[in-house]
C-alpha cells in the first residue's frame, strides 16, 4: 500500500499554545482549568489585524469578514429578539426602500408626503452636513447647467450694480418698521402676555366647528342668526365666504333677532343694510309675543317650494353663542323644543326639530368666529358665562364706555361717578353688597352689571351705518361695514359663466320669494325705554323686500296656526273676522296688565272707513314716554282738523 504523500502543513494544529482552540486537553483533576473553545476563538478575533499590500489591497481578511464586493451595503441581519417590541424590516426591504426613496427625492416633480411619519433619518443616514452638496446635476444636465448653452436661472437682484444695491438698502433701512418685523428677536425682559383663560376660547373648539360644518352640510337653507344690538359683531364673514365658494347652491339668510331690545328705526335700518347682501328678516323670539314668525315661516315654506324634488328641506340655524338660535326655533314651533338659557353654550350638539311635514329645523351650538376681539368684547358679546369670569371688574370700564351714561344712571339710579371703580363702589353701597368691615363687594356687583348687560337690561345698540354722529361710540356704536363681499364675489365669479348664470337664477328665485314677504316693524314690542335722541321717528314701518304687490303676509298672523301662519288672508276680510282679532288683542292686553307688564304699552288705533266697512288695525307696543307723547300729539291734531284723516300706520 502506497503511503499518501504529505502535501503541506497539517490542518490539525497540535500546539499546546493557549490561543489554540484545538490544543490537547489537560487531564481532569490536574488543577489547570482551560479556556473553552468559544472563548479562545473570541479572544483570537479581537487580536487579529487585517493585512494589506503596499497598494492598499487587502491580502489577508479578518476571520468572519464576508467576501462581498466593495460598495455593497452589509448589515447585521436584524433579529426580532434584539428589538423587543419594535418593528423590524428585512435588510433587503430597507435597501429597496432606500433606493426608491432616493429616486423620488431626486425627482423634482414628486414629493414625499407625511415625511414626519417615516423614519427619514434611517432612510438617508449617510447624508452628513459636512459633505452634503447641492446636487444640481442630479436634476439638470451638465450642458444646460454649466455649458455655453446653460439655462440655469440666476438670482434676480433687481439692481444693476453695487451702488444701486447700496441705495436700495438705504431706502429699505429708512422705511423699516420694527413693529412689522416678524423675525425681529427682542430681548426677553421677563414680562409676557398672560395666556388667555380657557373660558375666553369658548365656541372655538374643533368639536363646535365640526358641529357647524355638519349643520351646513345637512341644510338646504342656512339661517345666520344675528344679535340686533350688534349685528356686525355677531356676523361671520368667513362662513359667508365659505358658503359662497363651497356651497353656492345653498340659501343663506339673516335673521336679526332680539329686535325688541333696540329702537324700531335701528331695526329697520339694519334690515335695509343687511338685505343688500343677504335676505334679512327682523325677529323677536318669544313664545307669547313674537315678531317675524309669520314672515319667517312664509319664507321657509317658499324655499320648500323651490325644492320640489326633495321630500323635505332642512333649515340650519347657525350663529354666535347666545344670539337666540334655540329661541327662534322655539318661537317657530310655539313651544319649548330646544333648551334656552341666558348662558352661552347651552346648545351642546346639533339637533333636529320638525317644523312641519316638509320642513326640518336644525339647531347648532354657537360658534365664535376668529377675530381680534379683546376679552371685554368677548364678555360683552355674551360668549362667556359671567359666573366663570375671574376678574369681572376688569370688564366694567367697557360697559360704561359703550352704554350711554343716562341709561346707566336710569338702570342703577346712580347720578354720577368719577371712574369705573367709583361707580362699582357706589353701586355696591346702594345695593348693600358689602363684605366684612363694610368693604364694597366689587366682584359681586360687577357680575351683576355684566349679567344685566348680557340679558339686555342696559339699553345699548350699535348704530347702523349712515346715521348722524357715526363716529360716536356711546349709546350707538357705528358698525364698520366692509365693502359688500357679494360685490367681490361677483367679480371673482365673473370668469365662470356657468356659475354666474346659476347665481343669477338663484338670486331671481330668492327675489321672487321675498316679494311675498313683508314686515311691519311698527309691531315690534320695544322693551327698553330709550331717550328721544335714540328714538328717531319712523313714518311707515313696512319694509317690503322688493315688490309689495304680491304681498299678503301680515304679522297679525304670527300667533296663528303654524301650518296656516303667514297664509293667504286679505286686509279686506269681513268685519266679524276683524272683531275676532280685536277681541284677541284685548284679551292679550288684559293678560299683560294682570301680569304687571308695565314696560310695554299698547296703543290701539282703530280707523273705520264708513264707505267700505274696512277696518284697519294697528297694534303697537311702545315705551310709555313715547306713546304718551304720540297720544297727546294725536289728540291735538284731531281737535285741530276734523274730520280725522285716514291714516293707518302709526308709531
Ligand atoms: N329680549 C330677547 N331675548 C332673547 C331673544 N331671543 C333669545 N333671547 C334670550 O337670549 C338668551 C339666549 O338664547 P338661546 O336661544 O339659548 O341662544 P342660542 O343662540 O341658542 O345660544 P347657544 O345655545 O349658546 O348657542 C336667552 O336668555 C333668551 O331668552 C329675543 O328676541 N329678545
Amino acid at each position: 500500500m502506497v503511503k499518501p504523500r504529505f502535501k503541506g502543513k497539517s490542518t490539525i494544529n497540535t500546539s499546546a499554545a493557549s490561543s489554540n482552540p484545538d490544543r490537547p486537553k489537560t487531564p481532569a483533576g490536574s488543577g489547570n482549568s482551560m479556556r473553552d473553545r468559544a472563548t479562545v476563538r473570541r479572544l483570537n478575533m479581537y487580536r487579529q489585524k487585517q493585512r494589506c499590500n503596499n497598494r492598499g489591497q487587502v491580502i489577508k481578511r479578518l476571520s468572519y469578514q464576508s467576501t462581498v464586493a466593495d460598495g455593497t451595503q452589509a448589515r447585521v441581519e436584524p433579529n426580532i429578539k434584539w428589538f423587543a417590541n419594535t418593528r423590524v424590516i428585512k435588510q433587503s426591504s430597507l435597501q429597496k426602500f432606500q433606493d426608491e426613496m432616493g429616486v423620488v427625492k431626486k425627482d423634482p416633480y414628486r414629493i414625499v408626503m407625511k415625511q414626519s411619519r417615516l423614519p427619514m433619518s434611517l432612510l438617508h443616514d449617510r447624508v452628513k452636513a459636512h459633505n452634503s452638496k447641492v446636487h444640481i446635476l442630479d436634476t439638470e444636465g451638465f450642458e444646460t447647467t454649466f455649458g455655453p448653452k446653460a439655462q440655469r436661472k440666476r438670482p434676480n437682484l433687481m439692481v444693476g450694480d453695487v451702488k444701486d444695491l447700496a441705495e436700495q438698502a438705504e431706502v429699505s433701512a429708512q422705511t423699516y418698521s420694527a413693529e412689522k418685523d416678524r423675525d425681529l428677536v427682542t430681548e426677553d425682559d421677563g414680562v409676557r402676555e398672560e395666556a388667555r383663560e380657557e373660558i375666553f376660547k369658548k365656541g372655538q373648539s374643533k368639536r363646535i366647528w365640526g358641529e357647524l360644518y355638519k349643520v351646513i352640510d345637512s341644510s338646504d337653507v342656512i339661517i345666520q342668526v344675528l344679535d340686533a344690538r350688534d349685528p356686525m359683531g355677531t356676523r361671520s364673514q368667513s362662513i359667508e365666504t365659505y358658503m359662497r365658494k363651497e356651497k353656492p347652491w345653498k340659501h343663506l339668510i339673516f335673521v336679526l333677532n332680539k329686535c325688541d331690545l333696540i329702537p324700531t328705526w335701528v331695526t329697520k335700518r339694519w334690515v335695509a343694510v343687511l338685505s343688500a347682501e343677504y335676505p334679512t328678516l327682523a325677529f323677536h323670539a318669544s313664545l307669547t309675543n313674537s315678531f317675524g314668525k309669520g314672515s319667517l315661516i312664509q319664507l321657509l315654506r317658499q324655499f320648500g317650494k323651490l325644492h320640489t324634488d326633495k321630500k323635505q328641506i332642512s333649515v340650519g340655524f347657525i350663529g354666535y353663542p347666545n344670539v337666540g338660535k334655540s329661541s327662534v326655533i322655539n318661537t317657530l314651533r310655539s313651544k319649548k323644543v330646544c333648551n334656552v338659557a341666558p348662558l352661552a353654550g347651552e346648545t351642546k350638539v346639533w339637533q333636529y326639530i320638525t317644523l312641519m311635514r316638509r320642513i326640518f329645523l336644525i339647531d347648532c351650538p354657537g360658534v365664535v368666529y376668529p377675530s381680534e376681539d379683546s376679552e371685554s368684547d368677548i364678555v360683552l358679546k355674551g360668549v362667556v358665562q359671567v359666573e366663570k369670569i375671574r376678574n369681572p371688574e376688569e370688564h366694567i370700564p367697557a360697559v360704561l364706555e359703550r352704554a350711554k351714561p343716562e341709561y346707566i344712571q336710569k338702570t342703577y339710579r346712580i347720578p354720577t361717578w368719577s371712574s369705573p371703580e367709583d361707580f362699582l363702589e357706589k353701586l355696591a353701597m346702594r345695593m348693600g353688597k358689602l363684605l366684612k368691615g363694610g368693604e364694597p363687594d366689587l366682584p359681586c356687583v360687577s357680575k351683576m352689571v355684566l349679567n344685566d348687560w348680557q340679558r339686555g337690561r342696559i339699553p345699548f345698540f350699535v348704530k347702523p351705518p349712515g346715521c348722524e354722529g357715526e363716529h360716536e361710540v356711546r349709546g350707538g356704536r357705528t358698525a364698520g361695514i366692509k365693502p359688500s363681499p357679494s360685490e367681490e364675489v361677483v367679480a371673482a365669479v365673473s370668469a365662470e359663466q356657468e356659475a354666474q348664470q346659476q347665481q343669477k337664477h338663484k338670486h331671481e328665485q330668492v327675489q321672487k320669494i321675498l316679494s311675498n314677504v313683508r314686515q311691519n316693524f311698527g309691531k315690534i314690542n320695544v322693551a327698553p325705554e330709550f331717550n328721544d335722541e335714540d328714538l328717531a321717528p319712523v313714518q311707515t314701518d313696512y319694509l317690503v323686500f322688493s315688490d309689495l304687490s304680491g304681498s299678503d303676509v301680515d304679522e297679525e298672523e304670527e300667533n296663528g296656526d303654524e301650518e296656516k301662519g303667514g297664509g293667504e288672508t286679505a286686509a279686506g276680510d269681513t268685519i266679524r273676522e276683524l272683531d275676532g282679532k280685536i277681541a284677541k288683542y284685548k284679551q292679550f292686553l288684559d293678560r299683560a296688565r294682570l301680569k304687571r307688564f308695565s314696560a310695554i304699552r299698547f296703543v290701539l288705533f282703530f280707523s273705520v272707513l264708513p264707505t267700505t266697512y274696512h277696518f284697519s288695525l294697528v297694534l303697537k307696543m311702545i315705551p310709555k314716554a313715547f306713546s304718551d307723547k304720540v297720544l297727546t300729539d294725536m289728540k291735538v291734531k284731531q281737535a285741530a282738523n276734523k274730520p280725522q284723516p285716514k291714516g293707518n300706520n302709526f308709531i
